[in-house]
């Protein structure tokens, strides 16, 4: 293994690493979002420009679409590439069901609309999202920025019928002012501690006519890897019933960082 990698990055490279196996030459695929997300992006270019590999690619957010240009990945917006093969994305939590919750870096709309568009989403992980039940990471509902205290105000009132062990709400910010989404949204995060019915949640929280969506993946995530400091990864397929362990065994950073 590499010695220049944190155990951290390590993990989250290996997983990268590991789910980039799953692209087939050709294939159309669904970029997804953040610090797990760009190693993946990193390792999919270095299959693009060593390997000869064709992709085309969809990006959740512009962050990552920037990453794929810089990397030599054909990017596509996803009514041009109409549908997908695979999806390869992070994410903030995951139970043994594959529910997810995502949206810590603020694009679970983009990248909810991404991968319910492909055959296959693949979640790319370290061990600290896993989680016997979700809801101790906040979950982000992204709203429209009109009306959107009266929004806040309905998603309160709600949360008090819900299976949930808090119910604070929080609107995110950007310093001093609102975070806005890629889509020109606000992001308020539920501090829920646990989330006993995702499913339920999911959908109620989606009624509310202020809300754009939430970052609940109910029925949409197929494949799970987890990769570990020591360069180990599982992978575990909810369709197919199976679990597998696997060993990247030499981290090249080199020709993962280099610019087109
Ligand atoms: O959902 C996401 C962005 O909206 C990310 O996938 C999630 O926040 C995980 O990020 P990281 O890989 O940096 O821990």
């Amino acid at each position: 293994m590499s010695g220049e990698l944190s155990p951290i990055d390590t993990a989250k490279f290996v997983a990268a690493k590991r789910a980039v196996e799953f692209v087939e030459d050709g294939m159309r695929v669904g970029l997804g979002t953040g610090s797990t997300a760009a190693w993946m992006v990193r390792c999919l270019g270095e299959l693009v420009r060593e390997a000869g590999l064709t992709v085309t690619g969809v990006p959740t957010s512009s962050r990552t679409a920037d990453l794929a240009r810089q990397q030599g990945i054909k990017v596509v917006s996803l009514d041009e590439a109409k549908w997908l093969d695979l999806t390869i994305d992070g994410t903030d939590e995951f139970d043994a069901d594959l529910c997810l919750i995502k949206g810590g870096g603020g694009v679970h709309l983009l990248e909810k609309i991404v991968a319910t568009a492909s055959d296959r989403m693949v979640v790319i992980a370290d061990p600290s999202k896993s989680v016997d039940q979700l809801g101790a990471f906040p979950l982000p509902i992204e709203v429209i920025p009109f009306g959107w205290q009266t929004s806040k105000s309905l998603v309160e009132e709600l949360l008090t019928s819900m299976d949930v062990l808090g119910q604070t709400t929080t609107l995110r910010m950007n310093g001093d002012r609102p975070f806005i989404s890629d889509e020109g949204n606000y992001i308020i995060d539920l501090h829920l501690k646990r989330i006993g019915d995702p499913r339920r949640l999911s959908m109620v929280l989606n009624q509310i006519p202020g809300v754009v969506e939430n970052g609940l993946f109910i029925d949409i995530c197929d494949v799970v890897v987890v990769g570990h400091g020591d360069g180990r990864v599982e992978v575990s397929d909810i369709n197919e019933g199976t679990f597998e362990e696997d060993r990247i065994e030499f981290v090249d950073t080199d020709n993962i960082f280099k610019d087109v």
